[in-house]
């Protein structure tokens, strides 16, 4: 750590430790929790519910924080991510890593005193696992870092019904595998059309290790077995028709866009709209499919 980051003197402004924490990324996990607390059976006090959410927010934060601790050779080489403060010299690197393990430590530490112990442990294993797991030991190791990393990013939801319920149930493993199963698509659809970039930086992501055929191949075998899960819940009678339907919707246009990206066979950036297209709608989904969800619950369950 001490690296050429020794020469920076300027304190980090506060923008500089918000944008550590991925703020836009981490704004649709943090919902996928609300969610999750929001369709639990049970009762929470309001405060409480928005103390676990606080936490699993300041959690996702330090997962962020963590993770450009650790890559910032790595951010440095894309033209995506050199703008970050680690990469830009704008922060000391010492002081993100600080700040990562701050949060991570304060974020459980409330969890399980104010929330409880199960949503507490969860959230230190979801950390441990983004932070290390996912970004020391998989990602610069293998195409399928994204696939078993992502099941980090996949907690959230149950995190925050555990919040509620002090248990997990088969409900919460079924929100965990829908995010679970989207990962690959949503991921490696920005990864086609930002391919040239990975490779750049030493990171084997998918595009640039098996090439762009068996990248789409997989885009779409992964909608499937993603797009099942999805009405599972209303298949078992754990959701009303609002659900029903609109997951439904969202599969089909979902399956829609990730058949037009498996058919398309374009390798230039140029010709990437139907991957621009399903990474776009990959966030839309996710959003609109746990909304629904949550709202179905509360009014109809
Ligand atoms: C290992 C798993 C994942 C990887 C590698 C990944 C990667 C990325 C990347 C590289 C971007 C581009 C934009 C940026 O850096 O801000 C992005 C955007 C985004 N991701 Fe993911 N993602 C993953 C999982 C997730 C999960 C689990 C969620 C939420 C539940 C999520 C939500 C988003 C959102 C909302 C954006 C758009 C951000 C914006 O508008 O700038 N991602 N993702
Ligand atoms: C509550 C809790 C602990 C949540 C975990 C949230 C989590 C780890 C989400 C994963 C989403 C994410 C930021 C992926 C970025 O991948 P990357 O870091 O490889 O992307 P980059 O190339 O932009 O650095």
């Amino acid at each position: 750590m001490t690296t050429a980051t020794h020469n920076i003197s300027l304190p980090a402004e506060w923008r500089d430790f918000w944008a550590l924490t991925k703020p836009r990324v981490m704004s649709l996990v943090v919902f996928t929790a609300l969610c999750g607390l929001l369709a639990a059976p049970g009762h929470i006090h309001p405060v409480i519910g928005f103390t676990a959410i606080l936490c699993i927010a300041l959690g996702a934060g330090a997962c962020g924080a963590l993770n450009q601790w650790y890559e910032v050779e790595v951010d440095a080489k894309m033209a995506r991510t050199s703008k970050r403060p680690l990469p830009a010299g704008r922060m000391d690197r010492e002081a993100a890593l600080h700040f990562g393990i701050a949060l991570a430590a304060f974020s459980v530490g409330i969890m399980g005193v104010a929330v409880n112990w199960i949503s507490a442990a969860l959230l230190a294993f979801s950390i441990f696992f983004y932070a290390v797991v996912y970004t020391i030991w998989l990602k610069p190791n293998t195409p399928q870092n994204i696939v078993i990393g992502g099941a980090a990013g996949a907690f959230p939801p149950v995190i925050g019904w555990a919040a509620v319920t002090g248990d997990v149930t088969l409900l919460p493993v079924l929100l965990f595998s829908i995010i679970f199963l989207w990962t690959p698509p949503h991921f490696w659809a920005l990864a086609l059309f930002m391919k040239t970039d990975y490779g750049a930086a030493g990171i084997p992501m998918l595009p640039n290790v098996s090439g762009q055929r068996v990248t789409r191949n997989q885009i779409f075998a992964y909608s499937f077995p993603m797009a099942i899960t999805a009405v599972t819940p209303f298949i078992l009678g754990e959701s009303g028709w609002l659900y029903g339907i609109a997951s439904m919707v969202l599969n089909v246009i979902f399956l829609g866009l990730a058949f037009l990206v498996w058919r398309n066979e374009a390798n230039e950036a140029s010709g990437m709209k139907p991957e621009k297209r399903l990474f776009a709608f990959s966030i839309l989904y996710l959003f609109l499919l746990f909304a629904v969800f949550a709202f179905d619950r509360m009014m109809f369950a």
